[in-house]
């Protein structure tokens, strides 16, 4: 289990400590379950002054005496869905039945609901009713992606960048020049969104060739116990072993006139024609080879259905991504290859995120007796906007 604030810096977690949560969601995919929370430790006020430490109720100037403004520390968890039962131990640990992520007036377990995307949410229905009591309140997993995807885009300072020879250059969002843009969301799947809007998009493609591939094949080809191993092998490796170069077939030469240069790969795998058996290769090569062939696939897609509806900004999230240097750099480049320069590939910095996010804003839908903290605020500019929201800033800006 990692554990780590919006500022993406790992935390200890004490799996021990009934945190006070106020609001919680949870994005349960094919391969990890991802939980957002929201820790209170005090309360400020809508005027962005300092937060205090007074637990009472805080009058707002709309005078509706029922509304405060929490304030704490968001919290990022995940774990893998096949260990369910972690998270399960995990949120039985944060005392959930006694706080409550909603719970309102009662204290009833049956009446605790808590906001759930992903296909999971469906699945395990049953076994959080079982085991913890919760019910899970439903949103639908596109919504919830896009929906923390615009959140993250429009307020959330440095979220955004692109990954060019080795550098991160993060991008400057214009919220007057956003939409239309592709979502590109690699999980176990991947899922092609065009954002139009604020609730407005159409998933318009996707491949099962994405996350679960990368790591399923891997596993079975390397031995490697975990995606972190495979990626770490991964690092080691040289895809020219196992991939069959543009060189391998033209004798060293580029083929200039379709704009293919010797290195580029030609097909992934040349292992066929050398007549050699899984052994005689590297894990290391083959963690490499497909990295860079699940990627630059992506890549490929992703510019295609750009393209197709005329999109000039992609943005990447999903855990598959996991910022790792390789993985990037092979979108990247995919993306200007094909583009012929025109399009950058720009990845999210909370990737993996986004759908729990998305269903964590989903309370702002509704009338509770506590704010859900202000991830509703999408105007980062005004200091007016809650110290959440400002808080998210800083503490981006600092990384
Ligand atoms: N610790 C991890 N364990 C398993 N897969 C991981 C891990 N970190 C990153 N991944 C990669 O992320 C993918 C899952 O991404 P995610 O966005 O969480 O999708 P999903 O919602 O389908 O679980 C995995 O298929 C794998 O490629
Ligand atoms: C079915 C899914 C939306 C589930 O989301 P995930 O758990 O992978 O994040 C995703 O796996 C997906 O978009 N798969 C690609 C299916 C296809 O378009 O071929």
């Amino acid at each position: 289990m990692e554990v780590k604030g919006i500022d993406g810096k790992l935390e200890k977690s004490d799996s021990t400590s009934a945190d006070e949560i106020s609001h919680l969601s949870i994005d349960i995919g094919g391969s990890l379950i991802k939980i957002v929370y929201f820790s209170t430790n005090s309360k400020c006020s809508t005027n962005d002054e300092a937060p205090t430490s007074s637990k009472e109720r805080q009058e707002v100037p709309n005078g509706d005496l029922n509304h405060h403004i929490l304030s704490g520390r968001f919290y990022f968890v995940k774990f893998e869905t096949s260990k369910i039962e972690d998270c399960i131990k995990f949120l039985s640990s944060k005392k959930l039945q006694q706080c409550g992520a909603q719970c309102h007036h009662s204290h009833a377990v049956d009446k605790i609901k808590i906001k759930a995307t992903g296909g999971g949410a469906f699945k395990f229905t049953n076994l959080f009713k079982e085991k913890l009591g919760l019910t899970l309140d439903k949103v639908e997993e596109m919504e919830s992606v896009v929906t923390g995807a615009n959140f993250l885009l429009k307020a959330v300072n440095h979220e955004v960048y692109t990954y060019i020879g080795g550098q991160k250059e993060y991008v400057q969002i214009d919220q007057n020049d956003l939409y239309p843009y592709l979502l590109v969301n690699i999980g176990s799947g991947v899922s092609m969104i065009k954002v139009d809007g604020d609730g407005k998009f159409q998933r318009v493609s996707g491949t099962s060739v994405g996350g679960g591939t990368f790591l399923g094949l891997g596993k079975l080809l390397t031995k490697c116990q975990s995606f972190d191993e495979l990626l770490e092998l991964s690092h080691q490796g040289n895809n020219r072993v196992i991939d069959m170069l543009v060189g391998d077939i033209y004798g060293g030469l580029d083929y200039s006139k379709i704009g293919l240069a010797s290195t580029a790969i030609a097909s992934s795998r040349k292992a066929i024609s050398e007549n050699k058996e899984l052994e005689d290769y590297k894990p290391e090569d083959i963690a490499r080879s497909l990295l860079r062939m699940i990627s630059n696939n992506i890549g490929q897609i992703a510019y295609l259905n750009a393209l197709r509806f005329g999109l000039k900004r992609i943005f990447l999230g999903g855990f598959f991504i996991r910022d790792h240097a390789y993985t990037m750099d092979t979108i990247s480049v995919a993306v200007d290859f094909w583009s012929k320069g025109e399009a950058k590939a720009m990845f999210l910095r909370h990737e993996g995120f986004l759908g729990a996010l998305g269903a964590f804003m989903n309370y702002k839908d509704e009338s509770t007796d506590s704010i859900p903290p202000q991830l509703v605020e999408q105007q980062p500019a005004k200091r007016s906007s809650s110290c959440i929201v400002d808080r998210i800033h800083n503490s981006c800006v600092r990384k």
